[in-house]
């Protein structure tokens, strides 16, 4: 599975999001150390705050399926430069992932950043930090 799979996989969920109080459309796709991918898209909900972004429904899709590590991310938006995860999500793929499993930000223009999940949150709470739980 290539970059650029990923990134179309991505898109192509995307025209499922489910937006009609921000008709901003998002897709993700994730790719699965098992090598199996899944998709999701933004889903919004009249009770506003209740919305999930494509990144967290292509995550938890994969890991209500067993697949609980990541090997990449990709995720598209119709934004001027690439897209930009919000914290939420940058936090909920850090819990599935490396340090540096990469992160492919893109946009409708075909504008792509390569990031890392360490890079999109540095100084991340995470299981380690459980210590005299
Ligand atoms: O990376 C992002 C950024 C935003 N959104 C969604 C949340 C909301 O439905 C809409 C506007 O913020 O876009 C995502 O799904 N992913
Ligand atoms: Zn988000």
């Amino acid at each position: 599975m290539e970059k650029k799979q990923l990134m179309e996989l991505a898109k192509e969920a995307r025209e499922h999001a489910y937006v009609p109080y921000s008709q901003f459309k998002v897709g993700a796709a994730v790719l699965t150390k098992d090598g199996r991918t899944f998709t999701g898209c933004n889903i919004e909900n009249s009770s506003y705050p209740l919305t999930n972004c494509a990144e967290r429904t292509a995550i938890f899709k994969a890991v209500s399926e067993g697949a609980t590590e990541i090997e990449a991310i990709a995720v598209i938006g119709n934004t001027t430069g690439p897209i930009s995860p919000c914290g939420a999500c940058r936090q909920v793929m850090i819990e599935f992932s490396d340090a540096n499993t990469p992160v492919y930000l893109t946009n409708l223009q075909g504008e792509v950043e390569e990031t890392t999940v360490s890079a999109l949150l540095p100084g991340a709470f995470t299981k380690e930090d459980l210590h005299g739980k």
